[in-house]
């Protein structure tokens, strides 16, 4: 038999996560091989993302590779794929979900984000959490630190800023346990959707056996679960990448709750609702969740974030 080809974007996190994936498949006996594909959202790397705009700008060349068999399965970071794929397309498993908060990360100890009387310059490029920083501990200031975690890290030692915040899960599988300096709360970091597991991504010309052999090898049921809230809770807020939108399903005997809501960019306005139901319904759940957002004033933040996102 062939091996499953792995598609991956070349960062070493990203194949990081894609020797996870063979590693997972390697366990139940069957064979891998990783190929590694050049993104847009690798060579443009001076720009904000929240800047190149097209969605999918780290997923189309993969998705290309799908599409003509040239790969089998695409491996990613959850949190990256838009919560609608290309007609085609579909999330066919996620992985056990790693520790989902953000972190504060320096090579510093003394690095305090609560106290005004103490400056800090925080490196980040996320739209959610400089907004989110602005709500809470507007003392903080940022600074827009791009490129993946290696790149970043030598920014900040450079002198770019005294400290990065990011994903726990990234910082966590490059090694970085050791500069972590603090682990953000998730009431009020709540992460963006999907962070902490690993998606693999099929098109419909998967054989389906094939299929199947890989879900059962790399799918984390109740992470499932969660996830499928969460991004059904993204489709309805249209949320990409760029805009601060947050959710975090958790799972407890057949149940999954929801939390999540939208901050506004200068960080004024912060909604978060709960909500809470069957796990077969979590789709359902999410939905209601970002409905309950939308109503409460939601609608507004979102359509004011697009404007001057749009500027
Ligand atoms: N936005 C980029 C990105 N996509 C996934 C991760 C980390 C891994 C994860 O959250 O699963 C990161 C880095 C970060 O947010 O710090």
């Amino acid at each position: 038999m062939q091996p499953i080809r792995i598609g991956t974007r070349g960062s070493k996190l990203a194949l990081f996560q894609a020797h996870h994936i063979a590693d997972l498949l390697q366990a139940q006996g069957l064979q891998t091989e990783i190929v590694t594909i050049t993104t847009k959202g690798d060579k443009i790397l001076d720009v904000a993302i929240s800047k190149i705009g097209s969605k999918g700008v780290f997923t189309e060349e993969l998705e290309e590779q799908l599409a003509s068999g040239e790969v089998d399965i695409a491996v990613h970071s959850a949190k990256d794929m838009p919560s609608s794929l290309p007609e085609g397309f579909e999330l066919i498993s996620f992985t056990k979900r790693e520790k989902v908060n953000d972190i504060i990360l320096s090579h510093r100890e003394d690095v305090f984000y609560k106290d005004p009387e103490k400056p800090l310059l925080l490196g980040t490029s996320s739209t959610r959490r400089v907004a989110t920083l602005k709500h809470y501990y507007p003392h903080v200031k940022t600074v827009e630190v791009r490129g993946n975690l290696q790149t970043r890290i030598q920014k900040m030692e450079s002198g770019a800023c005294d400290a990065l915040l990011l994903a726990y899960a990234g910082a966590h599988r490059m090694g970085y346990d050791d500069l972590i300096r603090h682990e953000l709360s998730l009431d009020e970091f709540t992460p963006a959707v999907g962070q902490g597991s690993i998606a693999v991504e099929a098109n419909d010309r998967l054989d389906p056996a094939l299929r199947k052999q890989i879900v059962a090898a790399t799918h984390h049921t109740e992470t499932g679960y969660r996830l499928r809230a969460e991004r059904s809770f993204l489709k309805i807020l249209e949320g990409g990448c760029s805009i601060p939108v947050f959710c975090l399903a958790t799972y407890k005997s057949g149940q999954v709750e929801v939390s999540g809501g939208v901050v506004s960019l200068d960080g004024k306005e912060r909604i978060q609702h709960h909500v809470s139901g069957p796990a077969d319904e979590a789709e359902m759940v999410g939905k209601q969740l970002a409905e309950k957002v939308i109503q409460s004033g939601g609608d507004r933040i979102l359509k004011a974030i697009k404007q001057q996102l749009n500027k």
